[in-house]
């Protein structure tokens, strides 16, 4: 017994560290692609030092299962993070909620009341007027052969469909920043939803969901406004820049693979037709489409490192001693890379799904851009909506031509690490409308 006093117990291999900052000098600007070339050398189950915490990186589908299925309760806090005292309300959220009664209460309304199916459902006809406007924005720039930031625009466009979620006009990106100004703008749009009340709506948004809970004491847990903001910051943000990034990535390697675009487009043109734009009611039957979302989170996943974990408990994991209190790290980025379980890994094969049951949902711990588990992502639903929506609809409306005489080849596919790792630079290209009115 590898936990037995009278033994020393193995931590798991890894190089050797510094005396006070451990193992964060190897770290550089792209921390998902150090760890993962240190893994190359050390192993799946690779152990380190951040400081003074003791930290676990997993890097194998192997090692993954093991910290997000086997023994997920154990590693289902978040270590405790200064600044979000102050910024998220004294961690009262989910994303940097400790692991306990008021997470998993509160995780539990947030998937049942905010982001269940039905809940998804009724934000669809906003979510396709949005995408109208954005087409039609697009048909003429088309007409004028503009060269447009199509990454500026689907950033936008993904702002505009939350904004709607919170029926909230005046959101900017700079808001982002200051907590303080954040928490006055989140007051303000508690305040006028209190003062709206009486009217009757016809589709409740979140925060009117989130005061009558508030309200009603259903939630058997204190809930005040603090908690209402906490959540609503956490929504906002997880689901902004996430899913932006995703069908950047996605678009990008469509541009950079014309052959594979074409495909998408005919399946698309199979399904849906040249007279009409795309519809969510398409969505399920365009399996290409599902392929393409997939290869593209397998390569490119938002959350590389997913968000870290920390053991409650000592726990041993493939005979290595985790202590607790370790953050744990699982890099995605570099299972989605694993030649053992994907063949010729740097090439982007959306292909390589057909005929194979491998889903990105948390059960296959060889794909897991969204998690698995107990912390796993509870907006995936939404989240694939948006994305594959999104994707499907500019690809469907327009080619997409890159300028300057630009190959597709040149397109440039560097990484910036942030709080999600999106490109590095946007991309700019020309469209041309493809549909028959
Ligand atoms: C393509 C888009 C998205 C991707 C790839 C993504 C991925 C992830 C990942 C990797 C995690 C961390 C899992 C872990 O630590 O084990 C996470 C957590 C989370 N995501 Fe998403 N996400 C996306 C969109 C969204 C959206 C749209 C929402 C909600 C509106 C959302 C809400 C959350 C929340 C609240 C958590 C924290 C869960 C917890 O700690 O219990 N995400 N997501």
């Amino acid at each position: 017994d590898l936990l037995s006093p009278t033994k020393k117990k193995r931590l798991p291999p890894g190089p050797r560290g510094l005396p006070i900052l451990g193992h964060l000098h190897l770290l550089g600007k792209n921390p998902h692609q150090d760890l993962y070339h240190l893994a190359q050398k050390h192993g799946p189950i690779m152990g380190l030092r951040f400081g003074s915490v003791p930290a676990v990186v997993v890097s194998s589908p192997a090692g993954a299962e093991l910290v997000l299925k086997t023994h997920d309760l154990f590693f289902a806090n978040r270590p405790r993070i200064e600044a979000s005292k102050y910024i998220w309300y004294e961690q009262k959220n989910l994303v940097f909620g400790q692991y306990g009664p008021y997470w998993r209460n509160m995780r539990k309304l947030c998937t049942l009341e905010l982001l269940s199916t039905r809940r998804i459902n009724q934000f669809g006809a906003m979510r396709k007027v949005e995408l109208e406007l954005l087409v039609s924005s697009l048909k003429r720039a088309a007409e004028m052969r503009e060269i447009v930031d199509l990454s500026a625009r689907v950033s936008g466009l993904i702002g505009d469909m939350n904004c709607l979620i919170f029926r909230e006009e005046g959101m900017n990106q700079k808001m982002k920043n200051l907590s303080k100004t954040f928490d006055r703008f989140l007051e303000k749009i508690i305040d006028d939803h209190v003062k709206n009340k009486q009217e009757k709506k016809q589709t409740k948004d979140f925060v009117d969901t989130m005061m009558e809970i508030m309200e009603s004491g259903k939630a058997e847990f204190q809930f005040d406004r603090r908690h209402v903001k906490a959540v609503l910051l956490d929504l906002f943000i997880a689901g902004m820049d996430t899913s932006t990034t995703a069908i950047e990535w996605a678009l990008s390697e469509l541009i950079r693979h014309p052959q594979l675009m074409k495909k998408l487009q005919e399946e698309l043109e199979t399904v849906v037709g040249m007279d009409q734009m795309v519809e969510e009611s398409h969505l399920h039957r365009l399996e290409y489409l599902d392929f393409v979302v997939k290869e593209t989170l397998r390569l490119h996943p938002v959350g590389p490192l997913l968000i870290p974990h920390e053991s409650m408990e000592d726990c041993v994991i493939d005979s290595y001693h985790v202590p607790k209190g370790s953050r744990v790290i699982v890099n995605v980025w570099a299972i989605g890379r694993d030649p053992n379980v994907w063949p010729e890994p740097e090439v982007f094969k959306p292909e390589r799904f057909i005929g194979s049951n491998i889903d990105l949902r948390g059960h296959d711990f060889q794909l897991l851009p969204f998690g698995s588990g107990r912390r796993s992502c509870p907006g995936l639903q939404l989240a694939l909506t948006m994305v594959q929506l999104v994707i499907a609809q500019l690809v469907h409306c327009f080619d997409w031509q890159l300028p300057n005489g630009m190959q597709p080849s040149d397109l440039d596919m560097s990484e910036h690490f942030g709080l999600v790792v999106a490109r590095a630079k946007h991309i700019v290209a020309i469209p041309s409308y493809r549909l028959h009115k």
